[in-house]
């Protein structure tokens, strides 16, 4: 009753008592016991020949069409949910017709379809093939009032499903069908043991289209209904009895698909199972650093077959997706790590679809991708041999940890036992080959995310996509992973996309960085310029430290000025640099004094700024301020450089700063870098 009005009751109840008494009184109603002259009683009415048949003939009819709207309706389903086409919404609409026509009406649609004289029904006649007033119009009855139900379900639980699994398993290696097979359909598998139940119990309850398409012959066409509706006026009893029998298999059905445990039914919430550990603990849960097993550090051999030969390859990328504003060209080097950084929305993801081969052509037009001098631009994302790990594992649930990290391999014609050796030697790699027989969604995050390297390395791929593959885990975790993932390049050095906005991804694993800012490359440098020498704003952030960009306007000796946004900053270039040059000027926040006046004197620079957040930074206190008119005076304020000043605590007190305070940044030139952007 939490959260609910006590008034609801009053109607549920009522609803309920709607469904019951109707029920209650049909039982009531039937005769158990035999009569005085030994004749009627329940058990003899409900075996009797007629019934039998009734019975025997539905149950027969109602599976052969729930197996044709299985055959049928499933792939319309995945039709109607993955993929777009000219008219969809009539379409659905049309499938889903069979749902609010009167059954009758069904049943005079089919007549005038297959009849004697129907639309096919007269070519087929000619064959000597008669359908309606058959069996088979029985069983077609019954299909079309039951296929949309399959549909409905089966398609709504592809519309909620994360495709991104299909995609994983594509860059495996696997085709469509194996998809479909290995990946798609086992994920709504419950969705389709439920449709298919309800279909059955439809095609079982089916009525109006049956009598007006098939007919009512005892033995072939009069189903249990039939029967049913027929003896109402010659024996009243035994259609009592009959009736039971439905509500009893009614019953039944309706507790498959909502009872405890059984497919799929509400209260079989779909949590994962944990088994526990041998030592009879809990198993772990998702990302407690806790709970992550120690790695060991080892690295067992890798037994990739391709491996040991193969160099690793050059890719030459440019990815073009004008809907979201991404015009990007880049150039790997064999075995090289690119750390692939910008902020939210800069095309990070864009560009790693591009190189998987994960946007469909029409949207990636003028895209291309060239792999050791073999453009592969229009290669399926099965035929690249790249490999691609996303910020979440998306580990297939129904499979192992060692069949996920198999499922590559296999996908690509290895024999079961190659790939289990394959897994095996990538699960040994990112250090948990001890975890290969647990089930996928027993695992910890970070097991999780090295199981999901673990997948990508058994395809030995030409190039792995690393998208944010740290990102959705803890600290100490996301550690085991970076180590996993840095011994594994180590290893076997492989050309790498890492996407990521963290700086120590760029440290241990980067050896060049790019920076994307709104769908263009705005740095591109070896990891260790960009960290200590950022010439884009996002870098400068990753960095720490702060960074202005404009023009150089005066250049003396190795002292130059540079014009900012609406300021002068003069700082020390510390490479070659002439007037006109694009540059920026950087400097640390620790460099930075905070004044409440203008200073006076000596060659400094002094930035007017409200104060945007304090924040405590190590034994400092972090100011942020955003420049405010003065020296700078920025026309975009929210797009405006935030530049940043550590203080002492009790500095931070005697200037009362606090946000929205105005104050002076103050910087010596000394202590501002200048290099060319
Ligand atoms: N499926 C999509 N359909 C249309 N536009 C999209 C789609 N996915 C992303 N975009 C848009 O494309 C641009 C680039 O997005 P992208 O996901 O590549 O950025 P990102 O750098 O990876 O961002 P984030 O760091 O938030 O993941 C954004 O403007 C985004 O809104």
């Amino acid at each position: 009753m939490r959260g609910l009005p006590r008034w609801t009751l009053v109607p549920a109840a009522l609803g309920a008592l709607f469904v019951v008494v109707p029920l209650a009184a049909l039982v009531l109603r039937v005769d158990v016991a035999p009569g005085p002259d030994g004749t009627g009683g329940l058990w003899a009415l409900i075996t009797s020949d007629e019934a039998l048949d009734a019975l025997g003939l539905s149950l027969r009819t109602s599976l052969t069409a729930t197996a044709c709207c299985l055959v049928l309706g499933a792939p319309m389903a995945l039709v109607l949910a993955r993929t777009t086409f000219p008219g969809q919404r009539v379409a659905r609409s049309l499938v889903l017709l069979p749902l609010v026509l009167p059954p009758v009406v069904g049943g005079i649609a089919l007549l005038y379809t297959f009849g004697r004289r129907g639309l096919i029904g007269e070519h087929l006649e000619v064959l000597g093939i008669s359908i309606a007033f058959s069996t088979t119009a029985v069983v077609m009855a019954q299909t079309f009032v039951a296929l949309p139900f399959l549909v409905l379900s089966m398609e709504g639980a592809l519309r909620t499903q994360d495709t991104r699994f299909e995609d994983v398993a594509a860059t495996l290696g696997a085709r469509p069908t194996t998809v479909l097979r290995r990946v798609t359909l086992p994920r709504v598998l419950p969705a389709l043991a439920s449709g298919s139940v309800l279909a059955f119990a439809r095609a079982l309850g089916e009525f109006g289209a049956t009598i007006t398409f098939a007919g009512a012959l005892q033995g072939v066409t009069q189903t249990l209904p039939l029967e049913i509706y027929l003896q109402r006026s010659a024996d009243p009893d035994a259609a009592v009895a009959l009736s039971l029998v439905l509500v009893v298999v009614a019953v039944v059905i309706t507790a498959a698909v909502h009872g405890p445990g059984l497919l799929g039914g509400p209260t079989a919430a779909r949590t994962p199972r944990r088994r526990p550990r041998p030592d009879g603990t809990p198993a772990p849960r998702d990302t407690a650093p806790a709970e992550v097993a120690p790695w060991s550090g080892e690295v067992e051999p890798w037994s990739g077959d391709r491996a040991a030969a193969r160099p690793p390859v050059a890719l030459h990328v440019r990815a073009v997706v004008p809907e979201r504003g991404v015009n990007v060209e880049l150039d790997v080097a064999p075995g090289e790590v690119v750390a692939i950084l910008g902020d939210n929305g800069a095309g990070k993801s864009t560009l790693v679809q591009v190189v998987a081969g994960l946007l469909d052509t029409r949207t990636a037009r003028g895209s291309s991708v060239v792999l050791d001098g073999t453009d592969v631009s229009r290669a399926h994302a099965r035929e690249r041999h790249v490999a691609w790990v996303s910020q979440r594992p998306l580990l297939f649930a129904h499979l192992s940890v060692e069949a996920n990290a198999a499922f590559g391999p296999r996908a690509r014609g290895a024999s079961r036992g190659a790939a289990r050796e394959l897994a095996r030697g990538a699960l040994g790699r990112v250090g948990i080959v001890e975890l290969a027989g647990r089930r996928a969604t027993d695992l910890s995050g970070g097991q999780a995310q090295r199981a999901s390297v673990a997948r990508a390395l058994a395809t030995d791929p030409d190039v792995l996509l690393l998208d944010e593959p740290l990102a959705s885990l803890d600290v100490g975790v996301a550690q085991h992973v970076r180590t996993a993932l840095h011994d594994a390049q180590r290893a076997q050095p492989r050309t790498t996309l890492l996407v990521t906005h963290d700086l120590l991804d760029v440290l241990v694993l980067a050896d060049r960085v790019v920076v994307l800012e709104a769908g263009r490359v705005v740095e591109d440098g070896p990891a260790a310029d960009v960290v200590t020498r950022p010439r884009s704003r996002f870098a400068a952030r990753l960095a720490g430290v702060n960074l202005l960009a404009g023009t150089l306007e005066s250049v003396d000796d190795a002292v130059c000025t540079l014009a900012a946004t609406g300021a002068r900053v003069v700082g020390t270039a510390g490479e070659p640099v002439s007037v006109g040059d694009p540059a920026v000027a950087v400097f640390e926040p620790r460099a930075v004094g905070v004044h409440r006046t203008t200073p006076e004197g000596s060659p400094r620079n002094a930035f007017a700024v409200v104060v945007t957040s304090v924040e405590p930074h190590g034994p400092l206190v972090r100011v942020w301020g955003r420049p405010a008119g003065g020296r700078i005076s920025d026309r975009r304020p929210d797009d405006g450089p935030h530049l940043a000043a550590d203080l002492t605590p009790r500095a931070v007190v005697e200037l009362r700063l606090a946000p929205g305070e105005r104050v002076w940044f103050v910087v010596k030139a000394a202590e501002v870098g200048v290099h060319r952007r």
